[in-house]
């Protein structure tokens, strides 16, 4: 469990991290949200005593990480993957780390194992690609077998395969109870990896809420429909109050009327229907409109965690 309770930190005039409190819980993922410079990663670095806050407190597991008696094992965290020593081969990398850390050496063959760096184990770190130095990040992270990690945007320049495995990995690792706390600019992954999310905007809380909460509370509701008389289809909807937008690939999305009476209208026409989809907005256009906002609330709109904009009420 990760706390953060009135915390604040200020760079000369520049107040980074605001008076957020939030907690991050075990046994789900936690996707950590905002614009660039938002006061993510300040706010990790804080959590994990890298940097003092100006005020407010952030814990591990009840206590400041820099009090925990064995860091690594409470806690792993990935902040910036190319922070290795680069002439260290990735095997000196872990035993370094283990060493310092009062861990076994026999869980570097592990972790190794784990990340899928066993068979590079000898090789400079140097010499790895960011999706190697991303695997070799992450197996430092859970070499203490931490029941908390701490990710700072740890598919940042992977690729397909390697955003499949972290998505995997980080599932069964809050499957088996961890605390997982990420962040990521890739909205389609979040809203694959995450179950909850903390969305922060000039250093301030603007949401702590489920992520399926987050999409259906902020959505606007359309129906996808595709017909082989589109225009058709479109004339008789319209006349019966519905917005019809043609999307690119042929598609109707219909808003203001519901799907049942959409397929109640087409067939009352004899309009036939090859596709009829209820859908909601994406992780990716909730958050725009979102984060849109949290300029505005600097302004003083009053959006706060407990009371999200009604989607009407957002432009
Ligand atoms: N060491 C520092 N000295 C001065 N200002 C800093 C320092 N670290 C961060 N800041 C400022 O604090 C603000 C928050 O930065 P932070 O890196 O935490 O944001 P972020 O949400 O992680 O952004 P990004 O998504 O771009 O990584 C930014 O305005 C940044 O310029």
């Amino acid at each position: 469990m990760i706390e953060v309770r009135d915390l604040t930190k200020r760079y000369g005039d520049k107040l980074a991290v605001d008076g957020l409190s939030f907690q991050v819980r075990p046994g789900r993922i936690t996707g950590f949200l905002g614009p660039n410079g938002a006061g993510k990663s300040t706010t990790m670095r804080l959590i994990l005593g890298l940097d003092a806050p100006t005020g407010g407190q952030a814990s591990v597991n009840g206590r400041p990480y820099r009090l925990l008696a064995a860091p690594l094992r409470e806690a792993g965290s990935l902040l910036e993957a190319r922070a290795v020593h680069g002439g260290r081969t990735a095997y000196h990398h872990l035993l370094y780390l283990a060493q310092s850390n009062g861990i076994d050496r026999r869980r570097i063959a592990e972790v190794l194992d784990l990340v899928g760096l066993a068979a590079v184990a000898g090789r400079r770190a140097k010499g790895f690609s960011l999706g190697m130095s991303q695997r070799l990040g992450i197996a430092a992270a859970l070499l203490g077998d931490p029941g908390v990690l701490i990710l700072d945007e740890p598919v940042n320049g992977l690729d397909t395969d390697g955003i499949r495995w972290i998505r995997g990995l980080l599932k069964s690792l809050a499957a088996q109870g961890r605390t997982v706390f990420l962040s990521s600019h890739l909205m389609s992954e979040m809203e694959l990896t995450a179950d909850h999310l903390i969305v922060i905007g000039q250093g301030r809380l603007i949401a702590d809420i489920g992520m399926r909460q987050f999409i259906e509370r902020n959505s606007y509701p359309f129906t996808l429909v595709r017909s082989p008389q589109p225009d058709r289809l479109t004339a008789v909807l319209q006349e019966s109050g519905a917005q019809v937008r043609l999307d690119p690939d042929g598609a109707l999305r219909i808003s203001g009327i519901d799907t049942a009476m959409i397929g109640d209208i087409a067939n009352a026409h004899h309009v036939p229907l090859h596709e009829l989809t209820a859908r909601l907005d994406s992780l990716e256009d909730v958050y725009t409109r979102m984060t849109g906002v949290s300029v505005e609330y600097r302004g003083g709109t009053g959006i706060t965690s407990a009371g999200l904009p009604a989607p009407g009420n957002q432009e």
